[in-house]
């Protein structure tokens, strides 16, 4: 997959195109996609994906908050495992905006992307204020020389597959479910810093991880079973991994997130990592002691090894 961004200066080859954000690249956008690439294969044409690093609706309201399934780096990632030809990465501005949707098919799919057949998304609008819709969006194609298609809905045991779906199970700590929905389990990646040097004395040492980025979303406070990958996803291993205010140690305002990594003994701190979200154990538990901390982290490892037996 060609990334072509503002820097490029490239001039894409004639292509069949679809527009997204592609929040998760989850198995709903598999399926949009997979349709663009069948209209590019049948008319032997380039297949490509139009996106925004920064969602619209953070640059049209900056204080936005707004917590993404993936980061520009990390969509990019998993758009690249698709065989796209090209992803036209397009900074979403005020001024682009006020384009109206026949501006923004002239503009820029034709006159600056070579876009030859639009494959929309059953429900995507685009244009000043999504104010028209895809019976306009075909008229402006035949006087332009884009073809526009509607793509079909995509329905996973009658759920319509949605980025906004799975972010909600993963708020509400439902990792199968995501899973499910996105095609692979649902990760984080950080850096791992010190924390307070505790864990090694309960015989229990956790990578404290610094997430990448604030605009991740973090699954529900809670206790996990999770892959994780250790630097460049070179080495794979099983953990335990607990997200919450340790209330038993130091119930501090800041939400740490930390692993155990089961069988493992290296120091990997400033490493980064890769945790994979597999299964949910439990709440975060106040103990009235470290002991009785320390007996329920034994079971937890128990029920990691059963999982994974
Ligand atoms: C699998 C796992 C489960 C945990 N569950 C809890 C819990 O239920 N309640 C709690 O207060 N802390 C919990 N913790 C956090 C521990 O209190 C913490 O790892 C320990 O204090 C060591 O932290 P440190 O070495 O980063 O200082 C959990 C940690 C892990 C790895
Ligand atoms: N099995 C393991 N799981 C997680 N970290 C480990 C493991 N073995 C060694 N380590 C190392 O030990 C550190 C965690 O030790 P810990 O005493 O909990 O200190 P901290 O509070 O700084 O996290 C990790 O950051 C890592 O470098």
């Amino acid at each position: 997959m060609q990334i072509i961004d503002k820097k490029s200066n490239t001039i894409p080859s004639p292509c069949v195109a679809s527009i997204g954000f592609f929040d998760g690249v989850h198995k709903g956008h598999y399926y949009l996609i997979k349709q663009v690439l069948a209209e590019a294969n049948r008319r032997d044409l380039k297949s490509a994906l139009l996106t925004f690093p920064i969602h619209p609706a953070k640059v049209m309201r900056p204080d936005t908050v707004m917590e993404h399934l993936t980061i520009r780096d990390e969509k990019l990632e998993l758009l690249a495992k698709t065989s796209v030809d090209y992803c036209f990465l397009i900074d979403f501005t005020k001024e682009l905006s006020q384009l109206t949707a026949r501006e923004f098919m002239q503009f820029i799919l034709k006159d600056k992307y070579n876009v030859k057949v639009l494959v929309i998304g059953y429900d995507h609008r685009f244009g000043h204020n999504r104010e028209e819709g895809f019976e306009d969006y075909c008229r402006y194609g035949k006087e332009l020389g884009i073809e526009v298609i509607q793509a079909k809905a995509f329905y996973d045991d009658s759920v319509d597959v949605s980025s906004s779906y799975i972010r909600k199970a993963i708020d509400a700590g439902d990792v199968l479910l995501a899973e499910q929905y996105l095609g692979y389990p649902y990760f984080l990646e950080g850096k791992v810093i010190q924390g307070k040097q505790l864990g090694r004395t309960i015989g229990f040492p956790t990578a404290n991880v610094n997430v990448s980025s604030p605009d991740k979303l973090i699954p529900k406070d809670g206790v996990y079973a999770v892959k994780v990958l250790v630097e460049d996803n070179q080495e794979e291993y099983w953990g335990m991994l607990n997200i919450g205010h340790r209330p038993t140690v130091d119930d501090g305002p800041n939400r740490s997130i930390e692993v155990n990594i089961l069988d493992f003994n290296k120091d990997i701190y400033n490493k980064s990592i890769r945790l994979l979200f597999k299964h949910r154990l439990r709440d975060e538990v106040k103990f009235s002691s470290i002991d009785k901390l320390v007996e329920q982290l034994h079971r937890d490892e128990e029920s990691v090894r059963k999982l994974i037996k």
